[in-house]
């Protein structure tokens, strides 16, 4: 799963957190990888790594950047990655993660 939240948008903030949360409870998308995608970085004042786990409630949720491996746990990959989409930058690190988790 790939959920891009506009990191620019905090007036939003609540909203997107709660739908997250909606997937992240879906009994269909227990064990399916999360990657939470911040956009907008190339914008100032948007929001940091750390404000938008925060605001999405992921604070102590996320699970390790780098290879982590989840495979003898029952803990489902979660990661935020902070990017532009228009400058094509910080996604690719992002999918990099998600891809040791599929199979
Ligand atoms: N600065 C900047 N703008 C971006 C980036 N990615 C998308 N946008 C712009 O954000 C605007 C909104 O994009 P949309 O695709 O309409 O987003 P949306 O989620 O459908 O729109 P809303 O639901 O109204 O927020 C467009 O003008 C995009 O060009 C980014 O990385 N940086």
């Amino acid at each position: 799963m790939v959920y891009l939240v506009d990191a620019y948008d905090k007036e939003r903030f609540a909203e997107s957190k709660k739908e997250l949360h909606a997937l992240l409870l879906d009994d269909s998308l227990t064990t399916v990888p999360f990657l939470i995608l911040g956009n907008k970085i190339d914008i100032p004042y948007t929001a940091s790594e750390e404000e938008l786990r925060y605001h999405m409630g992921l604070s102590n949720f996320t699970t390790g950047k780098g290879k982590v491996s989840l495979r003898e746990s029952n803990i489902r990959p979660l990661e935020v990655f902070m990017c532009s989409i228009v400058r094509k930058m910080g996604y690719g690190d992002g999918f990099k993660w998600m891809s040791q988790y599929m199979k």
